[in-house]
């Protein structure tokens, strides 16, 4: 023998993991990103080959899933406390369990009283703001926007009634997860002209923003094309005379949630725990225009 084996771990990384609690209409969420690293008897796995103290890394995952329905996330820290707890005391080969926790923080989106609840968020962190300004000597053109804009309601969004082939097995859905990153870039009316005063570029990004964010929320969704249309609308329809603007480009990848499967458990899912898929996912892009007015946010990607 000319080796040794030194350090070693193992465990899943990185389970992206959704809690939704439901107070009523008003839900709450936590949001966790759980990787788990186990150590002990382990040997033998690497030496000889043998599993026979090898509790799977699939299985940890399922750990998570299960724990974030049957204790909850009251806190990262607590539910560090529960898993670890939970390899090291139930695996006799297990000595030592570190579980690393990120977590992604969610404001609330403010909303007119729909009488729906409260269920729509903004992810904490600030987006990055855009702006193209072209001037030929007489005219200006002015498209500004917002890049990685992360939104979510936890119900109010439906999929169902689309087409199905012989490669389709998503089911229906009622009541889903909707979330997606916002990237918009909007074209103001305005071309300096004469008489044609500028518009407050300060005030008018807070106030796209914001109707982008309040439609989003306010939306009961069918699909997140419906969605999309409805935020580009808003900002064309509630932007300011001297601020107007007349065409919104969006891009919105869908940013998948997947019920867990908590059956093989024993444990009723009842769209409280998701799995958050990074990818593949949808890509649903398209312009909304005021009547009437050209499309020339070009379409780069
Ligand atoms: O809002 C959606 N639009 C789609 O076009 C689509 N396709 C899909 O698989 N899920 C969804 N969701």
């Amino acid at each position: 023998m000319t080796t040794m084996l030194g350090q070693n771990q193992y465990g899943k990384a990185e389970n992206r993991v959704v809690r939704v609690t439901r107070d009523g209409g008003t839900h709450h969420i936590k949001d966790l990103n759980v990787s788990v690293a186990l150590s002990g008897d382990m040997d033998e796995v690497h030496l000889s080959g043998s599993n026979a103290n090898v509790l799977p890394t699939d299985t940890t995952k399922n750990t998570v899933f299960a724990f974030a329905k049957e204790y909850g996330i009251d806190s990262a820290e607590a539910f560090g406390v529960h898993l670890a707890r939970h390899f090291v005391t139930s695996q006799q080969p297990i000595h030592r369990a570190r579980i690393r926790i990120e977590e992604y923080a969610w404001e609330r989106i403010p909303v007119a009283d729909t009488g729906r609840g409260e269920h729509s968020f903004v992810r904490k962190g600030q987006e990055t703001r855009t702006t193209e300004v072209a001037y030929d000597g007489e005219r200006w053109q002015v498209i500004s926007g917002l890049a990685g804009l992360v939104v979510l309601n936890s119900t109010d969004s439906e999929f169902w009634g689309f087409v199905k082939d012989g490669y389709t097995t998503l089911q229906e859905t009622t009541d889903r997860i909707l979330a997606t990153e916002v990237n918009a870039r909007w074209r103001f009316a305005w071309t300096g002209g004469p008489g044609q005063d500028a518009p407050d570029w300060e005030a008018s990004y807070a106030a796209v923003r914001g109707d982008l964010l309040g439609a989003f929320a306010e939306t009961y969704s069918l699909s997140l094309q419906q969605s999309l249309f409805a935020m580009g609308s808003r900002v064309i329809d509630n932007s300011a005379a001297l601020a107007a603007v007349d065409e919104v480009r969006l891009s919105l990848p869908n940013k998948h949630h997947f019920l867990a499967d908590l059956a093989p458990f024993g444990l009723k899912n009842d769209n409280e725990v998701y799995l958050a898929a990074d990818r593949p996912y949808g890509l649903i892009e398209g312009t909304v225009l005021r009547d009437g007015a050209e499309a020339r946010i070009p379409v780069t990607d």
